[in-house]
C-alpha cells in the first residue's frame, strides 16, 4: 500500500525575534502561511524492517539527515513499530530558501505513516514528533494560517487571508538558518507589529496586512545577500500591495490581489533570476483524527 501525502511550503508574514533561549535557539512569534507551492510525499510498505528514503533533487541527503527519514524514525520508535517504509519525495520546493522545504516534507510523512500504519495519532502527539526534528514542522502538521511562538514550535490557528496570488523569487544562492539566526546575535533588532498582523488577518484587511509585512531576520539576510535588496526593489518597481524576504531567506514573495499585477511580476522578474513561481495560498488539512 502507498500513501500519498501534498506537502506545501510556507511563507513568514510577520517574523519577530523577542531574545535568546537558554537552549540556545531564539524566541520568536510570527505569523505563518502556507503556500500552493508543494512538494510530493509517497510513503509505501518495505518487506524488510528499515527505512528508506529517495528524492528527485541532487543534493538533499537520503538518509538519516534527511527530515523525513527522522520523522519516520521517531514515529516506529514512539509506537514500537516493526514494520520498514520506502520514502520517496518529489522535491518541488527549492531548498534550504526560507520556505520551510524540509520541515514540510516530515511533516507530510508524520500524516502519511499515521495512515499507512493505522496509529490514530492526536494533533497533540504529531506536535511532539515534530518538535524533535525542527522548530518549523509543527506548523506544517495542519499548514494554513498560524501563530507560531516559543521556538516556533507552539502553534495557534488564525483565520485564513483575503485570497491572493504569491509571486516568490529564489535568487541563486542558499543561506543556513543557524548562521542568520547567529549573525542576528551581533545586530540590532527590529520588531515587526505580530499582534497587527493577527487584528489585521481578523479583519480581512488585505491592504493593511501588506503594510504590516516584517521580518527581524530580513536585514541580517540582505547584509550576507545582496541580491535581496535589488529583487525586492525590482518588484517595487513592477508594482505589488506587499513584499517580504520569507524566513531566514534568501526567497523574497511578494503579495497581489490582481492576476494583471502577478503576471507583470513572473514576467518582468524571470530576467532577474531562474527560479520565479506564482502561487495561491494553501488551505490547512484536516487530519485523520478530527473526523473522529
Ligand atoms: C526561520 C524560520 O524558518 C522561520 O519560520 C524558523 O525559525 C527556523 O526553523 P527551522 O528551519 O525548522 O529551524 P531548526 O531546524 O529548528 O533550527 C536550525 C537552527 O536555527 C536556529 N534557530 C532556529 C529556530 C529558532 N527559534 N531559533 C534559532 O536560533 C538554531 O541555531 C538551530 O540550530
Ligand atoms: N526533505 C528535505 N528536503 C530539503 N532539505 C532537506 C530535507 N531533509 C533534510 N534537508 C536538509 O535541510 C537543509 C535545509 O533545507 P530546507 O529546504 O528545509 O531549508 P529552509 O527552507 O531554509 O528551511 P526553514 O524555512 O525551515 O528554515 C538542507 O540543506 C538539507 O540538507
Amino acid at each position: 500500500m502507498k500513501i500519498l501525502e501534498k506537502a506545501p511550503a510556507k511563507i513568514n508574514l510577520s517574523l519577530d525575534v523577542l531574545g535568546n533561549r537558554n537552549d540556545g535557539y531564539h524566541e520568536v512569534k510570527m505569523v505563518m502561511t502556507s503556500i500552493d507551492l508543494a512538494d510530493r510525499v509517497e510513503c509505501g510498505d518495505l518487506h524488510e524492517n528499515r527505512i528508506t528514503v529517495r528524492t528527485s533533487a541532487p543534493y538533499v541527503p537520503e538518509d538519516e539527515r534527511n527530515f523525513a527519514y527522522q520523522a519516520a524514525k521517531y514515529i516506529k520508535e514512539c509506537y514500537d513499530i516493526h514494520r520498514g517504509v520506502e520514502i520517496m519525495i518529489k522535491k518541488n520546493i527549492p531548498v534550504a530558501a526560507g520556505l520551510a522545504g524540509g520541515s514540510t516534507d516530515a511533516a507530510a510523512t508524520i500524516r502519511a505513516l499515521d495512515k499507512l500504519w493505522h496509529i490514530g495519532m492526536s494533533y497533540k502527539e504529531m506536535q511532539q514528533i515534530s518538535a524533535k526534528i525542527g522548530s518549523d514542522v509543527a506548523f506544517c502538521i495542519k499548514g494554513g494560517t498560524a501563530l507560531a511562538t516559543g521556538r516556533g514550535e507552539r502553534i495557534m490557528p488564525l483565520m485564513s487571508l483575503p485570497p491572493c496570488w504569491v509571486v516568490l523569487v529564489k535568487p541563486n544562492v542558499s543561506v543556513s538558518t543557524a548562521q542568520i539566526y547567529k549573525d542576528l546575535d551581533s545586530q540590532p533588532i527590529i520588531h515587526p507589529d505580530v499582534d497587527a498582523m493577527i487584528r489585521a488577518i481578523e479583519k480581512e484587511d488585505f491592504q493593511t496586512i501588506c503594510g504590516l509585512l516584517g521580518n527581524s531576520l530580513e536585514p541580517v539576510t540582505m547584509r550576507r545577500v545582496a541580491d535581496i535588496a535589488k529583487i525586492k526593489d525590482h518588484m517595487k518597481a513592477i508594482g505589488a500591495e506587499g513584499i517580504l524576504m520569507s524566513g531566514s531567506g534568501p526567497t523574497v514573495f511578494a503579495l497581489t490581489q490582481h492576476e494583471s499585477r502577478m503576471l507583470r511580476l513572473m514576467n518582468g522578474m524571470r530576467g532577474y533570476c531562474s527560479q520565479v513561481f506564482a502561487v495561491r495560498l494553501c488551505k490547512p488539512f484536516t487530519l485523520l483524527s478530527e473526523y473522529e
